[in-house]
């Protein structure tokens, strides 16, 4: 049996405004889409259709890099959702799951139950029973009530036996409110798997802080922290946050002596409680003499992903009287952003001197901290 999950991504969100279409804003620390991109990554679904607005340039060449399947969006939610199915053709699809990209808190437990049901039922959809009275309303009054028993509000993944969603599609070419519209008009049943209140739709601008708050509450978050120092000696430069920095003197250490990257790096083990670089990368191993540090980094970075977090930010702070940070700054930011493959805002790479005393402050070495922040959805 062959499961697909089709993500609907092609609107513009006109609603909910903030000049960005909803899909591609920020959200808890990712953009929409990632968070509804996640919940669908499982095992149990072998395929992942995106379905994008031939004008989101961007996001077609950053989704053509992954394993998704990219279906082009069509002139309404129905015509995309074609397209998306048209992608799956061939593929021996059984089972389909049709959701919208703007429902970034679907549980997993949700979209099971959507599953679970088709092995009984051509089609399944989670709805939540109307619990609040229901009027009708005309000019800011209460013209009329109506009865709320039977009455569902309709989420969703919307499940359905591909081959029979895809004739109940054909045989439905204008507009529809979702997929169990068309599913009915074709005669298929479709079960009512319960919905759940957090499965909300981003449609206007506040719903993006509701959206933030059931996302941060399951959140797992790590901080982590690291410090190192390297002594100076003999040399003309020093490496600091993977760039050569140009300096009178170098710094001396195992590896390539990068205080900032270590400091990083620890933080990022730190986090995941998982010791620091000696534990990983022995200083007794001499594979290790004068390796670039950029090596324990991605090593610590791959570690946080195979542990289901990100990166959420990195705060590095190197202090030394000189050589002057300032000027390189922007520069190891770029290159720990590009070794961590994040975006360069959620690096930081600061400096303070030590007011000449200690050991920074007599420009004997160089010391380094840094936090590391981890977040797991
Ligand atoms: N031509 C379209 C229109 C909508 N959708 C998707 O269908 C879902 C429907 O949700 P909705 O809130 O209506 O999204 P938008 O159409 O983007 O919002 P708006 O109506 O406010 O512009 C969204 O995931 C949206 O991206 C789509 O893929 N193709
Ligand atoms: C499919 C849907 O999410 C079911 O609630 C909804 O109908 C799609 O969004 P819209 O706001 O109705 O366009």
């Amino acid at each position: 049996m062959t499961t697909a999950a089709i993500i609907v991504a092609a609107g513009r969100g006109t609603r909910a405004g903030g000049g960005v279409p909803k899909q591609w804003r920020p959200l808890a620390g990712r953009r929409v889409a990632d968070w509804t991109l996640e919940r669908f990554a499982t095992p149990q679904i072998g395929y992942v259709v995106l379905v994008l607005n031939p004008e989101d340039r961007d996001a077609w060449k950053e989704f053509a890099q992954t394993p998704l399947i990219l279906a082009p969006g069509g002139d309404d939610r129905a015509g995309s959702v074609q397209n998306g199915l048209a992608a799956l053709d061939g593929l021996g699809i059984t089972k389909v799951l049709i959701h919208d990209v703007a429902r970034p808190c679907v549980s997993k437990d949700t979209i099971r139950a959507v599953l679970d049901a088709l092995d009984s039922h051509p089609g399944a959809a989670p709805g939540l029973a109307v619990t609040d009275a229901l009027w009708t309303g005309a000019e800011g009054l209460v013209t009329g009530t109506r009865d709320r028993d039977g009455l569902f509000a309709a989420q969703t993944p919307q499940g359905f036996r591909y081959d029979a969603i895809v004739a109940a599609h054909a045989a439905h070419p204008g507009a529809a409110a979702d997929d169990v519209e068309v599913a009915r008009a074709a005669g298929l049943t479709v079960a009512i798997v319960p919905g759940d209140p957090d499965n909300l739709k981003i449609t206007r601008a506040e719903d993006f802080a509701r959206a933030e708050r059931i996302l941060r509450q399951d959140m797992d978050v790590r901080l982590g922290n690291g410090y190192d120092v390297h002594r100076f000696g003999p040399g003309d430069h020093v490496i600091l946050c993977g760039i050569k920095v140009p300096h009178d003197r170098g710094l001396q250490g195992h590896s390539d002596a990068d205080v900032g990257m270590h400091a990083v790096t620890d933080a990022l083990y730190g986090a995941l409680a998982e010791g620091d670089i000696g534990r990983h990368f022995p200083p007794s191993d001499p594979q290790w003499k004068g390796a670039a540090s950029e090596i324990f980094l991605r090593h610590a970075v791959d570690l946080v992903r195979a542990r289901g977090f990100t990166v959420s930010n990195i705060d590095c702070t190197l202090v030394c009287e000189y050589p002057k940070i300032g000027p390189h700054a922007i520069a190891m930011q770029k290159e720990m952003a590009r070794i961590m493959g994040l975006e360069a805002t959620r690096i930081s790479v600061k400096a303070t001197t030590s007011e000449r005393l200690g050991f920074t402050g007599r420009g004997e070495g160089i010391a380094a901290l840094a936090t590391a922040c981890l977040v797991k959805p």
